[in-house]
């Protein structure tokens, strides 16, 4: 079965319609003022009216107040939520829509009772990141791979430090739903790179022709 492949942090319509080109199911919008990938609301809708059909778009929140993600769903056609901080079930659900919560994996976290709490019919998988200090995510640092449960309750969504060198890799191992990579396929922090995203996709797609 496809993996399917979710590109972080798209900042501008071309990119957007670049990065769908190269076969991207997904692309992530962060409205998260500290990232250096945030978009205002405005260029997000215009970054989701680039984009063709069956090509997701995914709203990232972190500890966002409810009213902030309500003024961006009545404005930009979000597809999906992420939340990618410490938000509750009950926060995430309030809004009504699909949405993937995000965790940071850490030894001491099981991750199958932290799942657990989040299933419903609007949780649509857990996204797996790197723990590290003070920043929520976006951080290019992998993690171990080895800490993550065959038996999580919701699809997971594989992400943290994946570049086109282990991707493939990754795929074969953890056998995720999707993959998701911001740092990775970037020329410098906040900036995409069109050659890395195509080959970072080729090297996904691998593994489904194997
Ligand atoms: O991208 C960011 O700047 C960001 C900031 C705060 C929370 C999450 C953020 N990105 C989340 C993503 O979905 C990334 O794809 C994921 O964390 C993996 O990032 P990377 O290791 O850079 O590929």
């Amino acid at each position: 079965m496809k993996t399917r492949i979710k590109i972080c942090g798209l900042r501008d319509p071309e990119m957007a319609k670049l990065t769908a080109k190269a076969g991207a199911d997904a692309i992530g919008l962060v409205f998260y003022p500290p990232s250096p990938r945030h978009v205002e609301i405005a260029m997000a809708e215009q970054i989701v009216a680039a984009l063709p059909a069956f090509v997701s778009s995914v709203g990232l929140f972190v500890n966002a107040d409810a009213a902030f993600v309500r003024s961006v769903l009545a404005k930009v056609p979000l597809d999906l939520l992420q939340f990618h901080g410490d938000e509750t079930p009950e926060y995430c659900r309030q809004f009504g829509r699909p949405y993937l919560k995000a965790l940071r994996v850490r030894p001491d976290l099981n991750l199958v009772e932290y799942a657990q709490r989040f299933v419903d019919a609007l949780c649509k998988g857990i996204l797996v990141d790197a723990f590290v200090e003070g920043v929520p995510g976006g951080t290019g640092e992998a993690f171990d791979w080895d800490l993550l449960p065959k038996d999580l309750p919701l699809p997971l969504v594989l992400s943290g430090g994946l570049h086109s060198d282990n991707v493939y890799e990754a795929i074969c191992k953890v056998r995720p739903w999707a993959v998701d990579v911001s740092s990775g396929v970037e020329s410098s922090k906040g900036i995409k790179d069109v050659a890395k995203i195509a080959t970072f996709i080729n090297q996904a797609e691998r593994e489904a022709h194997d």
